[in-house]
This record gives structure tokens, C-alpha cells and sequence, in this order.
């Protein structure tokens, strides 16, 4: 089976300078990849380049076929996106901001199906966001505006869903339940890609993972071999604290 994402050589350049380089790696179905790396190592460059907001060189492959030789709407019907925050500020409703993620589906018909309905409802129940349905999305509180746009995500019904930090707003509950239903969409075959700050976090859920360094994969691997080798340490300057569940302590601190 062809690799869900096959992702070779991508070269991302922001201001002057490349901010991802030489970045070659695949996410299978049935799997949730794990993203990691410092501040500004370019973890959100690389998800916005694969979700084609951002230009590259390289290739970015979508199940075997070129995501160059696709267009807007095919690419946008494949790989689903949430953003660490939105850049929206016209007043449109939860709802309204959830059906975006159809738009991809009904090129050329300005009314949407019962199929586009139903996605849309069904995205909002499974992001835990029914309650915020009717409410004005700049209304909302950050944690809030995450679910939405994990709906809108939904809403497309792509196998690929890329999430960058997606519980960085998110009470522990909602955490929790988010992570149980990336591994639920994963099970039913989606391919997951998710940036992610807390390590305890990757080595729960995620299966693979891919550290960034500078704009380059410096470790990959399943994630617990990933967060076991002594490089992630020195990657991020701290110490893994022996027998810790998955302590790190700053390298100056004495264990207690
Ligand atoms: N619009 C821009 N113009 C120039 N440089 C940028 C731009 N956006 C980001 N960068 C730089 O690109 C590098 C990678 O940024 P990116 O946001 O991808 O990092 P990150 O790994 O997601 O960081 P964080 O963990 O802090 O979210 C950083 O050095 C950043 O300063």
C-alpha cells in the first residue's frame, strides 16, 4: 500500500533562509506521527507547506500521486488542516466557520447537500463543540476556537489530518478526549501528523516521531525510541529525570 504521505527532500524559505531543509519522511494510514522539536525549529513551516499554505521545493506525495499535480479543491478534499489559531475575524457562526471545511466538496454549487450537512453535524458532535454551534466564532475562548477548528477539519472528511499543537488551549478533559479520538480516526485508517510540545503527550499517543532541529530531522523512529535517546536531551537542553514517568529537569538542578 502506497504510504498515506510521502514527504522528499522539502526545502521551506521564509525571510532569507530555508526554515525547513532536506525534510524526507512518510505518515502511514492507521498511524499518528508525531512532530517535536524546539521553538522555531520549523514544526508549523513544515505542516503548513504539506497543507500547501506555504510554497516548497521538493515533493509532498498524497497516496502515491504528486500534491503539485493536484488542484485547490482535490488537495483540500485530502488533507484536512487546524492551525494552531485562526486569522478569522469576520463575526460567521461556529456552524458557519465548520461548513468551510466543505467548501472543497461542492466546487461549482452554491447550495451544499444533506451529505454536506450531515458531515458538518457530525464533525461538531465528535469535536465537542455542539454546544458552541450558534455563537459567533470571535466570540470564543482559545480552547473553544481550537474544537472549532478541529470540526472544520472533520467537516472535510480528509484521511489526512495534520494538527499543529492542538491541545496547547485545551482544558486536561478535552485533551484527553481529543487525543482518544485521533486514535479512533487513526484505527478507522486516517493518517495523523500532529505538532506537539509536551513529550509525555507523544509518547502516549503518538506511534512514530520525527524530531526537528534547526529546520532538519535530527531523530525518527517510534516514538518511544525517539524520546529514549540521549540526543533528544541535548536537543532541549535538559536532562531525562531517572524513573521519572517522564520527568526533565534543567541540567544546573540537582534531582530531588
Ligand atoms: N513569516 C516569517 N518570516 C520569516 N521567518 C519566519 C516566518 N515565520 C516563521 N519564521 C521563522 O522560521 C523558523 C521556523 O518557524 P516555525 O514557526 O515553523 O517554528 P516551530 O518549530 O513551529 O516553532 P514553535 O515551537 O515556537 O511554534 C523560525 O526561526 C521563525 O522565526
Amino acid at each position: 500500500m502506497d504510504d498515506a504521505l510521502r514527504v522528499s527532500n522539502l526545502r521551506v524559505v521564509r525571510g532569507a533562509r530555508p526554515v525547513v531543509d532536506d525534510v524526507t519522511f512518510t505518515a502511514r494510514a492507521g498511524r499518528i506521527l508525531g512532530v517535536l522539536g524546539p521553538n522555531g525549529a520549523g514544526k508549523s513551516t513544515l505542516v503548513k507547506a504539506i497543507a500547501g499554505i506555504l510554497p516548497y521545493d521538493g515533493d509532498i506525495d498524497l497516496e502515491g500521486l504528486s500534491a503539485a499535480q493536484l488542484d485547490r479543491a482535490e488537495r483540500a478534499r485530502r488533507i484536512a488542516y487546524v492551525p494552531q489559531q485562526s486569522e478569522l475575524r469576520s463575526p460567521l457562526s461556529v456552524r458557519e466557520v465548520v461548513a468551510q471545511g466543505r467548501y472543497a466538496h461542492h466546487v461549482g454549487r452554491i447550495r451544499g447537500t444533506d451529505g454536506d450537512r450531515s458531515a458538518i453535524e457530525r464533525a461538531i458532535h465528535l469535536a465537542e463543540a455542539a454546544s458552541l454551534a450558534d455563537r459567533p466564532f470571535t466570540a470564543l475562548s482559545q480552547g473553544e476556537r481550537q474544537r472549532v477548528l478541529l470540526a472544520r477539519a472533520l467537516a472535510t472528511e480528509a484521511r489526512l489530518l495534520l494538527l499543529d499543537e492542538p491541545t496547547a488551549a485545551l482544558d486536561v478533559g478535552h485533551a484527553l478526549r481529543l487525543y482518544r479520538l485521533l486514535r479512533t480516526l487513526a484505527k478507522a485508517g486516517y493518517a495523523i501528523l500532529a505538532v506537539l510540545h509536551p513529550l509525555e503527550e507523544a509518547l502516549d499517543w503518538t506511534d512514530d516521531a520525527i524530531v526537528l532541529e534547526r529546520g532538519r530531522i535530527v531523530l525518527s523512529g517510534a516514538t518511544r525510541e525517539v524520546i529514549r535517546a540521549g540526543s533528544l536531551e541535548r536537543i532541549y537542553g535538559v536532562h531525562l529525570v531517572p524513573n521519572g514517568a517522564l520527568g526533565f529537569r534543567l541540567p544546573q538542578e540537582e534531582p530531588s
